[in-house]
């Protein structure tokens, strides 16, 4: 059986963690959450906000453990909870904008996606990170229902969160990251389009994995 890469871009709470996830365990591939990594350097930009991004990413001890899922630890500490908090995702777009911090994750995500076999999702992983990925997805869903999906996430996080609140971020973030200089967020040009909008989370797993399927036995 042919060994793939598969590549899961699209805005903030598109739905492209929960699917890659269950993507990645269906075909026995490996998952990885590139967001989780821009999040752990956020947090820990937000515990030196005096050191400069180059610095910064230099000295930083980030272990991203793939099994069944992602934890992801930031110098010896398990913060995949904490990065899900809300300071953690008002900060992120701009710490993710720096040239640093891009060519850092970027190297660690390419070393990840060399051996194939890699479920990644992200915002420039079809476009940067494996342009040469055999299946790439481009995950859409309307602005309200994002919103709707993240405040259900967040409430069984038990993080604070209000509806309107969750559109203008999501809004906000969406623009930060297609606006950026390095990397914006773009649909690559052959990346297949699902708006998840009204679908279940079956549904579009069922339709990513055939699409994979056609690609791995052929
Ligand atoms: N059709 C769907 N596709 C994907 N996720 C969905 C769908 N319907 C509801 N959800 C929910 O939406 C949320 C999406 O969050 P997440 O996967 O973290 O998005 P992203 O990684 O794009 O930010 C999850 O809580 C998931 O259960
Ligand atoms: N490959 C990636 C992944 C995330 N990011 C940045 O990291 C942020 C958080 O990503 P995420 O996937 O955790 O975001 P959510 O949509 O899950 O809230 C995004 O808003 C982007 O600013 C990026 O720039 N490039």
């Amino acid at each position: 059986m042919k060994k793939i890469n598969i590549a899961v871009d699209g805005p903030a709470a598109a739905g492209k963690s929960t699917i890659a996830k269950l993507v990645a365990s269906e075909l026995g591939m490996v998952y990885v959450d590139t967001g989780a990594m821009y999040r752990a350097i956020t947090l820990a930009h937000l515990a030196q906000p005096e050191v400069d991004f180059e610095t910064l990413v230099q000295n930083i001890n980030l272990k991203i453990v793939n099994d069944n899922g992602q934890k992801i630890y930031l110098n010896g500490e398990d913060v995949s909870e904490r990065i899900r908090e809300n300071d953690v995702t008002l900060n992120v777009s701009h710490v993710a904008s720096q040239k640093a911090v891009r060519e850092k994750l970027v190297g660690i995500q390419q070393e990840m996606t060399a051996a194939k076999g890699v479920v990644m999702d992200g915002r420039d992983i079809g476009t940067h990170v494996i342009p040469d990925a055999e299946l790439k997805v481009y995950m859409i869903a309307s602005v309200t229902e994002r919103a709707e999906r993240r405040l259900i996430d967040n409430q069984q996080r038990g993080i604070e969160a209000n509806f309107e609140d969750l559109v203008k971020d999501i809004e906000r973030r969406d623009h930060l990251d297609m606006t950026r200089e390095i990397s914006p967020l773009v649909k690559a040009n052959d990346a297949i389009e699902i708006d998840t909008t009204g679908m279940t989370i079956e549904t579009v797993k069922d339709n990513i994995i055939t699409l994979a399927r056609e690609i791995i036995e052929n």
